[in-house]
């Protein structure tokens, strides 16, 4: 997979030089190029933003140095990327949408900041690509950089031989399955005993089949706990059936 970042903060994205994105582009998993949007400014001062039309607070993104930056990118690669757009105002990312995206062979973001980039440029390559506006949460941030970390490591993660063979996101949170759209529950490991707390014997007994249905009792729990919205959503039936299995 590649992934073209394009923003002004470069630095921004040093962490996907690190860790799981680090190793996955260091093995040649990831193809990840960072771009400064300045590079495609022309004025002494390097200027991407300017007075939002009809007044308003802050500022809003010049669309040149945008449309500049992704004919550049864009025309770099054969075939179409994905444009991915972090904005407040975007549809949820979710581990369904993470999943969608980890099976694209290009991703392109578009992380901004002020109050966002002229309505054109999405218009522009909407016309011409698959454009996506996305939101990592109902919270502002003051830029798309933070949202362009979350999105690329949930994605990344999900590549073919990226998660270590010790690790899985078979049963992650919200991935297909008995345990779709249930919160993970409680792990340990050792020592036995810590500050005089130990582990619950269940785990200890060896017996995959009671292991198993505590682990999802206690899923449960702390789902209803912390996520009640989520338990609507959980299919029971998947309960039942893998009971019966156990
Ligand atoms: N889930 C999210 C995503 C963002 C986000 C993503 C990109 C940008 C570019 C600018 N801002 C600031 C801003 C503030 C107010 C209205 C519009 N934009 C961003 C915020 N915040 N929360």
């Amino acid at each position: 997979m590649r992934l073209d970042v394009v923003t002004i903060f470069p630095e921004y994205l040093e962490p996907l030089n690190v860790s799981l994105v680090g190793k996955a582009r260091a093995r040649g998993q990831l193809d990840v190029r960072v771009h400064d949007l300045r590079e495609w400014t022309h004025d002494k001062h390097n200027t991407v933003d300017d007075t939002p039309y009809g007044g308003g607070p802050g500022m809003v993104m010049k669309p040149e140095p945008w449309g500049e930056a992704l004919d550049a990118v864009i025309d770099s690669q054969e075939g179409d990327p994905v444009i991915v757009v972090p904005t407040p105002s975007g549809k949820p990312f979710t581990q369904q949408l993470a999943v969608e995206l980890s099976e694209k062979p290009w991703l392109v973001f578009t992380p901004a900041r002020y109050e966002g980039i002229d309505r054109r440029v999405i218009e522009e390559y909407g016309d011409r690509v698959d454009v996506r506006e996305v939101s990592i949460g109902d919270y502002v941030l003051a830029g798309g950089e933070a949202p362009v970390l979350v999105m690329v490591e949930a994605i990344a993660r999900l590549l073919p031989g990226v998660l270590g063979n010790s690790a899985s996101h078979q049963d992650d949170s919200f991935a297909p399955g008995a345990m779709a759209d249930l919160l993970e529950g409680p792990v340990y490991t050792k020592p036995p005993e810590w500050r005089g707390r130990g582990i619950p014997e269940v785990l200890l007994s060896g017996h995959h089949g009671k292991i198993a249905r505590w682990r999802r009792d206690e899923a449960f729990r702390r789902t209803d706990r912390n996520r009640p919205d989520l338990i609507e959503r959980a299919d029971p039936a998947a309960f039942d059936k893998k009971d019966r299995e156990t």
